[in-house]
């Protein structure tokens, strides 16, 4: 009797300890995506390994990306792929921010969005792009600091469906609203907007300033636009074998056609017609590391390694997901070591302006 009491009290508490294992301890925001819930996005379980083997048959022949109607379309199945993960492990804003000390991830990341908004100068009311909006983390911070209409796109139907959910939950969806669609051709009108902002998006475009001139087009003359874009610093030489590995590390775990130079960045805005306000790289000291919260959360990537290895195992998870997960474990380390040898940054910040004129 005795015995058949202490095997029913260890049972239950194992599988206690295994609920709060898989379904409470994890999710980077309070009641935040779950490890139970994680999904290939509009991608249906079963096909989410052969989507996998798909986004890297991209890498094996280049030629593929180079192509440049191929690549909204490999851009699309890495965010099936990653974003139930992104959401779990790192929230719901796709982006970096420098640390603050004293201040939470959280909060970091807020003021970083904030001051894309800040800097674009928009009043209550007033219509502004979020080109690349993922899930929407900015879209929502914005929108409540500025109380402007924010209209978003992505390319991924299944972040517009996160996207909208959230706006909803958070009582924003009568400032917030989200598309479907390629910011490479968007569909609006031109001289739509009072303002645009784009947040570590717009590297996924094979040319830059295909994307610019898009934004260029919908924006209205004498309106602003900034953007924080991953580039390559003046400190990467492309002579250095080891500067290479870490570039292309970041390129293949991030679904980038390539890495720009810092230097193309102001080069295309000009060439598209911007004039170009202010132009700063926003990792540089005295800005503290923005990589620190990757190099903090190692152990919480082991903990998530051993999760997922046992939600697929038991097929709560996709086939695949380990895969994706493991791809974004090493794409960790490649973001680290470049910022830590400064030869990357992924908040280059640019902010233009469209002339009132177009000769101007
Ligand atoms: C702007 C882009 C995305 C930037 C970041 C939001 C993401 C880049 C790398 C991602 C992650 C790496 C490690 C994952 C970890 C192994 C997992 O357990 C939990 C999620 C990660 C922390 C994940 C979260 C998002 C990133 C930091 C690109 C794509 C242009
Ligand atoms: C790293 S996420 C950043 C999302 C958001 N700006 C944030 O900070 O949370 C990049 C976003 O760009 C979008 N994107 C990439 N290529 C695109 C394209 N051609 N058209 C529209 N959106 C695109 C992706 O779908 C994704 O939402």
């Amino acid at each position: 009797m005795v015995d058949s009491v202490a095997l029913f009290c260890t049972a239950g508490l194992i599988a206690g300890a295994l609920y709060w294992f898989i379904c409470v301890l994890g999710p980077a925001e309070r009641k935040g995506k779950r490890a139970s819930d994680l999904s290939g996005g509009s991608i249906s379980a079963e096909k989410v390994r052969d989507n996998y083997d798909q986004y890297w048959s991209f890498f094996r022949r280049p030629k593929e990306i180079e192509t440049a109607e191929k690549v909204p379309d490999f851009v699309d199945t890495f965010y099936n792929l990653v974003t139930d993960i992104y959401e779990w492990g790192w929230g719901q804003s796709f982006h970096f921010s420098p640390h603050i000390p004293g201040k939470s991830d959280k909060d970091a990341t807020r003021i970083h969005e904030e001051m894309a908004v800040d800097l674009i100068n928009v009043k209550p009311g007033q219509k502004i792009l979020d080109a690349g909006c993922g899930v929407g983390g900015p879209m929502r911070a914005i929108a409540a600091h500025s109380k402007a209409q924010v209209t978003g796109i992505t390319i991924n139907e299944y972040q517009v469906q996160r996207a909208k959910l959230h706006n909803k939950k958070a009582g924003l969806d009568s400032l917030c609203n989200v598309v479907c669609g390629n910011f490479l051709k968007m569909p609006f009108e031109e001289n739509t907007f009072d303002g645009a902002y784009s947040i570590e998006a717009t590297c996924h475009a094979p040319k830059l300033e295909e994307v610019y001139s898009e934004i260029f087009r919908v924006m209205k003359p004498g309106t602003l636009f900034v953007s924080y874009e991953w580039v390559t610093t003046e400190k990467y030489r492309d002579d250095d074998e080891e500067h290479k590995d870490v570039i292309q590390g970041i390129e293949r775990g991030d679904a980038l056609p390539g890495l720009r130079s810092y230097k193309d960045i102001a080069a295309t805005a000009m060439k598209v017609g911007f004039e170009v306000v202010k132009e700063k790289d926003l990792a540089k000291p005295p800005s503290k590391p923005w990589w620190n919260r990757l190099k903090m959360g190692r152990l919480a990537y082991w903990r998530n390694h051993v999760v997922v290895v046992i939600l697929s195992a038991v097929g709560v998870a996709p086939k695949g997901t380990v895969d994706v997960h493991d791809m974004l474990f090493k794409t960790a380390d490649y973001l680290t070591r470049g910022g830590e040898t400064g030869i990357f940054s992924p908040m280059h910040m640019i902010l233009c302006r469209k002339p009132e004129k177009a000769s101007e």
